[in-house]
């Protein structure tokens, strides 16, 4: 016998000035596979679905359908607008069991100031959304829920119709056999902003060197072009079998899926207690292991990459500071290695203060160092003038959070946009005083090999 939840609550939604009610029901489910599940939405959910699992592989979620979305371009107002709503539409939701929480999935991209044309046209600054059908494995445990909100008040038949259609999903989910999922055939690949970029970095470390800023983080993208239309469990599949040492997110807008592989956590919270990471500070992985050990070493030892990844530690310190008590931060960064590439890594954790949310430290946070630089608005200002590109979610919070204020946000790098037979993909980098060009452009050229390696690409070394 399936362990069966179900709940009804009344609910106002601000926004619309509307009053509604909230039901929803989880099941507890033999494990099934997350990626069949999200592949079972691919003819009803498309531009509606969203895929997370953490580093731990500890918790994997799976979003189909919306039962409601939270959005907004409220520029700075955005990660307070997405708070009040989400507490109003779960605040008489019953608290307690972990299993039966909604949650909601989603992410605020870098900039709101950038208004580039492009992929990222369109995307709204703050896009979030609670599933209608929502897949949850922890533990080795899985649960589906159905949430339905609604102005009604007699929803049984509609109700009664998404339990069945819930079924079907899971059915679907679990006999069909597990696909193999063959790689997308690229056809052409362009570097749109080369010249441009090499010339940028030796105009940001004059910037720099000028005491203007202290760091500035300049990204770029690669365009492919693939031979015919390439969908997202496609892509899903790649990174999930490429990339298990890192998290691993898909979030559907329309026709563009923006997923990645990343290895940086922004912030956690869990039960009160609050932890980060700092990531920065780069170099390849060795040939052998004797290589990949030397290469370690250097990178400890590099005043430049030692540089860099200070910065990082400061602020992120810094603000768990200001919010929390009892903060740990390890007196030197160890290596955080990942299939191709190597990173300078200190975490970061605390006690959350009583009125310091996850939101609340995503909102500080956001663009930490690692992402944007020092001092934020300089920095932030000049990667505005210097790359030509909106980076939309790249290098941005992407994440969830539950009802009662346990969440996890990544930090989206690693990642690329995928719209129909079209991918572009982003990487960048830490820009210091001693940074050079040559070598920050061959950073980026490993950054972008995890998205390229699982979109049919390869680079010439
Ligand atoms: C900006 C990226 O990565 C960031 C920059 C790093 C660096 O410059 O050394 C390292 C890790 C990340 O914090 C990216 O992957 O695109
Ligand atoms: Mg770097």
């Amino acid at each position: 016998m399936q362990q069966k939840w179900y709940q009804a609550t009344e609910v106002e939604v601000d926004s619309l000035g509307q009053s509604l009610h909230f039901y929803m029901e989880t099941i507890e489910v033999s494990r099934l596979s997350a990626l069949a599940f999200y592949a079972a939405g691919e003819e009803c959910y498309k531009g509606e679905r969203f895929y997370w699992q953490n580093r731990e592989k500890t918790m994997t979620l799976v979003g189909l359908g919306h039962a409601h979305t939270i959005q907004n371009n409220a520029k700075e107002n955005r990660f307070d607008a997405v708070e009040a709503e989400w507490k109003n539409i779960t605040k008489n939701c019953p608290k307690g069991q972990q299993a039966l929480q909604p949650i909601l999935f989603g992410g605020f991209t870098f900039d709101p100031q950038n208004n580039v044309d492009g992929e990222w046209t369109d995307f709204p600054e703050a896009y979030f959304a609670l599933a209608t059908f929502q897949l949850v494995i922890r533990d080795d445990k899985a649960y589906v829920s159905i949430h339905l909100l609604t102005q009604d008040q007699q929803a049984e038949d509609q109700f009664e119709a998404l339990r069945k259609e819930r079924d079907h999903l899971i059915h679907a989910a679990q006999v069909k056999e597990v696909k193999t999922y063959t790689k997308p055939e690229i056809i052409s690949y362009f570097e749109p902003y080369k010249e441009p970029y090499l010339v940028s970095i030796d105009q940001v470390t004059a910037l720099i060197k000028q005491k203007k800023a202290d760091k500035v983080v300049i990204a770029r993208s690669l365009a492919l072009q693939f031979k015919e239309y390439v969908s997202a469990p496609q892509v899903l599949s790649q990174i999930i079998h490429e990339q298990p040492e890192s998290y691993l997110f898909g979030l559907e807008h329309r026709n563009l899926l923006f997923f990645g592989a990343s290895p940086e956590r922004l912030v956690k919270v869990e039960d009160g207690r609050a932890f980060s990471s700092c990531v920065a500070g780069s170099i390849k992985r060795g040939k052998t292991a004797e290589e990949d050990e030397a290469f370690g070493q250097s990178l400890l030892n590099d005043p430049k990459n030692g540089g860099e990844h200070q910065y990082v530690v400061d602020m992120i310190a810094e603000t768990f500071r200001k919010n929390c008590v009892d903060m740990t931060v390890p007196d030197r960064p160890r290596l955080l290695k990942i299939r191709d590439i190597q990173h300078l890594y200190t975490p970061v954790e605390g006690q959350l203060n009583q009125d310091a949310t996850i939101l609340q430290l995503t909102k500080s946070l956001h663009p930490t160092p690692a992402l944007g630089g020092v001092p934020r608005k300089e920095a932030l200002a000049a990667i505005r003038k210097y790359e030509p590109m909106n980076r939309g979610l790249y290098a941005a919070p992407i994440g969830w959070l539950d009802a009662e204020g346990n969440g996890e946000f990544a930090v989206a790098i690693r990642s690329a946009a995928l719209l129909n037979d079209k991918a572009y993909l982003y990487a960048g980098g830490g820009i210091v005083a001693d940074s050079e060009p040559q070598s920050e452009y061959e950073e980026t050229l490993v950054k972008f090999r995890p998205m390229l390696r699982a979109l049919g690409g390869q680079l010439h070394e």
